[in-house]
């Protein structure tokens, strides 16, 4: 397929994110895009997606390999979706939604989530970053760490999201993304984390795998919403409800229909005729960077500052996912001590800051999910690991199975 890239509008740990138009037909479309040498977390979403057709899941549409900048880039093509991230949604309503919202946006959810159990996909990664929002209402997207159930693959997600025997490292299956949407509707219904104050993230997986706590219920929430929650938000993951039964839970049957989208993106470039807002930006400064920039006037610019401002501000930071950090070991000597104490003599990398537990290696790869500017950063400090750094990750991955050690950012301590 002919196609022309656009502006970028988003960036992940695993890609960045463009729009694209198709050059026969003027299709607006988004594209993911990482370096070939660094894609493997972007084919594997390719081969999850690529298998998917439903109203409820971003679409797929297909995938190529450009050349870029004397540069191989492997693209993912999908449905673009205007109304951005549900956590865009939740802050343009001013930081939480109103019930009949949440149960029009969760029965969506658990409409795309039965569909995805039904051919065996656990998702593994629901939040509300991992929705967006399009002109027939919202899907699931961000298949980089979905696998198929039974798959023994590593642990993977976002921390605050975990089901308790998935951040046990234990198993990770449907219900565990049934107790992720059940933290989906926390963060629906109070503009914050499913476990607000809870520390630093190594403190929060504790506490969901060992505590035996649920998250707080919202008190404004009727019981209807609540009783939809206790069946989301069971430890026991056998006991919790299944995608197929919550959708006749009442809560569901109640919630109104809406399309969000229309009232949210008239400002948002949906086809070609709206290109020139794109065109008439930096190449290299995505939507999030002009938030940072002052308002006033009426280019193209400034409409884009606007809308961008809209879309993010205040947006929820909660999963943290720039202060994580995954370090496997490739070897059984020398190397990482994280439980370090003031007579360690080593190079300090990121600050200072506690961090758990330990393991030796001879090399790492840091497998990242930093923006490039502290990927950069660290990767300068640490040149052994420059040529094996994999920017890859969801997120952040789990796999104690197999000596990686999860420390946040601040808490990077190496010793070579
Ligand atoms: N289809 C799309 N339409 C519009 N915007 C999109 C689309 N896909 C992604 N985006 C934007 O790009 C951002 C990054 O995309 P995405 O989360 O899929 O990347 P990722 O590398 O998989 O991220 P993560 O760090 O969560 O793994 C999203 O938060 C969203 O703002």
């Amino acid at each position: 397929m002919d196609w022309s890239r656009g502006q970028t509008i988003g960036r992940g740990s695993s890609a960045t994110v463009s729009i694209a138009t198709s050059g026969r037909s003027g299709h607006v479309f988004a594209v993911k895009s990482a370096e070939l040498s660094q894609s493997k977390a972007l084919q594997h979403e390719q081969s999850i997606i690529s298998s998917l057709a439903s109203a409820h899941v971003v679409s797929y549409i297909g995938q190529a390999i450009t050349r870029e900048n004397d540069k191989s880039m492997y693209n993912l093509l999908i449905e673009y979706m205007p109304g951005g991230t549900l956590n865009d949604i939740v802050s343009r309503h001013g930081g939480r939604l109103d019930e009949s919202l949440i149960g029009y946006y969760t029965r969506e959810i658990v409409r795309g989530l039965e569909y995805l159990h039904s051919l065996g996909i656990v998702h593994c990664d629901i939040k509300g970053r991992n929705i967006l929002v399009g002109e027939k209402g919202p899907k699931i997207a961000d298949f980089g760490c979905a696998r198929p159930g039974n798959s023994a693959k590593p642990i993977a997600g976002t921390p605050m999201f975990m089901a308790p025997e998935v951040a046990r490292g234990e198993h990770q299956g449907f219900s565990s993304d049934i107790w992720s949407l059940g933290c989906t509707i926390i963060e629906m219904a109070t503009g914050c984390s499913p476990w607000p104050n809870a520390g630093d993230p190594i403190a929060i997986l504790y506490r969901i795998a060992y505590s035996g706590e649920l998250p707080e219920f919202p008190s404004f929430l009727s019981s209807e919403a609540k009783d939809f929650l206790a069946k989301c938000l069971r430890i026991n993951p056998d006991e919790r409800w299944t995608a197929s039964q919550l959708l006749k839970h009442p809560f569901l049957g109640q919630s109104k229909q809406t399309n969000e989208s229309n009232t949210l993106n008239s400002g948002s470039p949906t086809s070609i005729l709206d290109q020139g807002i794109w065109k008439s930006l930096d190449e290299s400064e995505s939507l999030s960077n002009l938030i940072s920039l002052s308002s006033g006037g009426d280019s193209p610019a400034d409409r884009i500052r606007r809308l961008s401002s809209s879309l993010f501000s205040g947006a929820p930071r909660w999963d943290l996912e720039e202060s994580w950090i995954t370090i496997r070991s490739n070897g059984q000597n020398s190397g990482i001590n994280s439980d370090y104490g003031e007579d360690d003599e080593a190079d300090m990398v990121g600050g200072s800051g506690r961090a758990w537990g330990s393991f030796s290696c001879t090399s790492l790869s840091l497998e990242t999910n930093f923006s490039d500017k502290n990927r950069a950063h660290i990767l300068d400090q640490i040149p052994q690991c420059r040529e094996k750094s994999v920017v890859y990750l969801n997120s952040l991955i789990l796999e104690k199975d197999r000596d990686t050690l999860l420390i946040p950012f601040s808490s990077i301590f190496l010793q070579f």
